[in-house]
């Protein structure tokens, strides 16, 4: 449905370049769910831009739905769906006559888009609100409008930019259920952008990780976790002093080399799976006379991924553009 080759985009700002999507190589097979996830600036939403035609790529390729993005977009357009972060409902129509009207400007007769239309509004919940304007909906009922124009003219395959950023967790779970179901019941391909970890481990098939304008990783959140991230056992010692015999005793129940961080009196220890692990390292501090205050054991999420490849946390405030 998606095949990308060394697709680049740079942008030049008064003298200064920015090399925004640097060489990207993508292949997404229909009917799956792909979340691009990344920190501000990776590059997610240019590489989407490019991918739904509206923006043209400074180099490399794309076909969409079987056609390229530089030479036809307008077949591309045809197949795709796109909802950006920016809402594009008007203000002027009723919610109704805001699909009905979407689906006029794609050569539907008024009375297919009508059908259409009542579909959609059933889809995405959103029969209560059908003679409303759409200034009057909550921000979750705007962002399923928006969902629903993006599929007005039955798209293979949609693209989502941050569907769910800035709605309440209540929302952002009703969206999910939402986009869901849409999979369940017409079978579209989805292509995402995200930079909610835990969307992106539990909803998509496939997680194609960022950063940089560049793909550092890509396969299901669980094959990432357990390859690139491992489990982790987290102890915190009495002083700095014995967080600093803690990490050196570490060494003997990690086997990766960069395994061990300490951060104060915390020490924190990548091994293959902790709970097996976490008595013989609590036996390897009491010999050598540590006594740790707390111990736990955590599963990986796919921050420990993005910090086992960056070296930084997808949740840190002040990643470099
Ligand atoms: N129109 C533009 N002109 C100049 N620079 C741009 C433009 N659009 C994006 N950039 C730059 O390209 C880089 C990638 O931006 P992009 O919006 O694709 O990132 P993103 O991963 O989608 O980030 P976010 O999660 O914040 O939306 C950033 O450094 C950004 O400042």
């Amino acid at each position: 449905m998606i095949h990308a080759r060394a697709l680049t985009r740079v942008f030049t700002v008064k003298k200064e370049t920015v090399h925004a999507v640097r060489g990207i190589d993508l292949d997404v097979e229909a009917g799956s769910l792909v979340a691009l996830l990344g920190p501000n600036g990776a590059g997610k939403s240019t590489t989407l831009r490019m991918l739904t035609t509206l923006l043209p790529p400074s180099s490399g390729t794309a076909t969409v739905a079987g056609h390229d993005v530089a030479r036809e977009p307008a077949r591309v357009r045809a197949r795709i769906g796109y909802v950006g972060q920016k809402s594009s409902a008007g203000e002027n129509f009723q919610v109704r006559d805001e699909l009905v009207s979407q689906g006029r400007c794609y050569g539907m007769t008024t009375a297919a888009a009508a059908e259409r239309a009542d579909e959609l509004l059933d889809l995405l919940g959103l029969r209560a609100q059908a003679r409303r304007k759409p200034g009057t909906l909550s921000g979750g009922q705007r962002r399923r409008l928006d969902i629903a124009l993006g599929l007005v003219h039955r798209p293979d395959l949609l693209f989502l930019d941050e569907p769910s950023t800035g709605l309440d967790p209540r929302s952002r779970a009703d969206i999910w259920e939402h986009i869901t179901r849409l999979r369940e019941v017409y079978g579209t391909t989805l292509f995402m952008t995200t930079h909610y970890l835990e969307e992106a481990d539990t909803m998509a098939e496939r997680v194609v990780i960022v950063d940089g304008g560049r793909i550092i990783a890509d396969g299901t959140a669980g094959r990432l976790k357990n390859e690139l991230a491992g489990d982790h056992i987290t102890i915190t010692t009495r002083t700095e002093t014995e967080a600093a015999t803690a990490a050196a005793v570490a060494a003997s129940v990690t086997e990766a080399p960069d395994g061990v961080t300490v951060d104060g009196t915390t020490v924190r220890v990548r091994v293959a799976r902790a709970p097996a692990a976490l008595p013989a390292y609590l036996r390897a501090l009491e010999e050598a006379g540590v006594g740790a205050a707390t111990a736990e054991t955590a599963r990986p999420t796919l921050d420990d991924v993005f910090l086992t490849l960056t070296g930084r946390s997808l949740t840190d405030d002040d990643l470099p553009a």
